[in-house]
């Protein structure tokens, strides 16, 4: 027999009265694994973690977590999860919600003692740990979620939108315990708009669109690939353009989306150009190039939104966008 995925789900499917839901979604997620799930508002992608941690009834379908049925206490006792709309008792202390959760997931007294405040100190709440729920900020509320997920020390954690209220400090933080969740060998599922930390984090995703899953791959797969360069550089001309194309043998162009004046070929005014390069190296060949054809260079950057690309590419040519009509 194969050893139990931590993950493995197979036609799943959850239809609500009104019809939607997910559909037929089959996902293996492997031990120690990151794995990200995205797509548009309304696709599914939290009905489907709900199925799995056990809080909504599939209408069809199967999964188990590292061998255990969904649903069952025994899966539940492998899981933490942070759901994306979260309500913690506000007359509590963040403390005590967190040692709340620990008394129900039978945590003994002596391990949370130690625990809980460790883990309010690592999502940044050691300090306020003792302040009532109602006087916390939305993005304070969403780390007391992701100490309250982690506080039985589970093997896969679901996180549903866990940066969705942080600041820009607070989502490099839980960016940083994720990758530390990573290193020590748990298994997470990632739901996120935040394409720049599940290109951090994810070892594969799966892109759910109208409930089902459209694409699925390795992140190196739809990210290491070419990657898109661009070149700001003044004194082109269509002939030094068409130069630098023989020369390197790649199809540089005009950059899309930048604001390139219409007359800019006529080496006046500095243009954008664009092309895809393999490595650091080709990059500097090109602004070699650049230099000895006489242009000036003025600057070089290197397009970063390849996972958000893939994203926009895969559903901005459907003509129904997350969710059914
Ligand atoms: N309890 C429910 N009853 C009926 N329909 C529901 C219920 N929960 C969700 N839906 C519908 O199911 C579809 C999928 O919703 P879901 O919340 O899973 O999407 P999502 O991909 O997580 O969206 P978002 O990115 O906006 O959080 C939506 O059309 C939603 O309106």
């Amino acid at each position: 027999m194969s050893k139990a995925a931590a993950i493995e789900a197979v036609n799943l499917t959850k239809q609500y009265d009104n019809g939607r839901g997910c559909r037929d979604v089959s996902i293996r997620v492997g031990k120690g694994e990151a794995f990200g799930f995205l797509g548009p508002n309304g696709a599914g992608k939290s009905t489907f973690v709900k199925m799995l941690v056990g809080l909504v009834t599939p209408t069809s379908g199967h999964a188990r977590l590292l061998g255990e049925p969904i649903g069952t206490l025994a899966a539940k006792r492998h899981i933490g999860y942070l759901p994306e709309l979260y309500r913690y008792q506000e007359w509590l202390s963040g403390e005590e919600v967190v040692r709340l959760h620990a008394k129900l997931c039978g945590i003994q007294r002596k391990v949370a003692d130690e625990r809980v405040p460790r883990l309010l100190e690592e999502v940044g709440l050691g300090l306020r740990g003792r302040d009532r729920v109602k006087n916390y900020s939305k993005g304070m509320q969403q780390r007391l979620g992701l100490a309250c997920a982690l506080v039985n020390d589970p093997a896969i954690v679901f996180l549903d939108e866990p940066s969705s209220a942080l600041d820009p400090i607070g989502r490099r933080e839980v960016r940083t315990i994720l990758a530390r969740l990573k290193a020590q060998g748990k298994t997470i599922f990632l739901n996120s708009h935040l394409l720049e930390d599940v290109e951090a984090l994810c070892d594969r995703i799966a892109l759910l669109n109208n409930g089902v899953i459209l694409r699925h791959g390795s992140v190196s797969e739809v990210i290491h690939t070419r990657t898109r360069w661009l070149f700001k550089v003044g004194g082109l001309s269509p002939l030094l353009l068409e130069a630098l194309r023989e020369a390197t043998g790649l199809p540089i162009r005009l950059a899309a989306g930048r604001e390139n004046a219409p007359d800019s070929l006529n080496g006046l005014a500095p243009i954008w150009m664009e092309a895809e390069l393999d490595n650091e190296e080709q990059a500097g060949w090109m602004n070699a190039l650049i230099i000895e054809q006489g242009m000036t260079l003025y600057e070089v950057a290197k397009a970063k939104e390849r996972l958000e690309e893939w994203f926009v590419e895969a559903v901005s040519g459907l003509s129904q966008r997350g969710e059914r009509a």
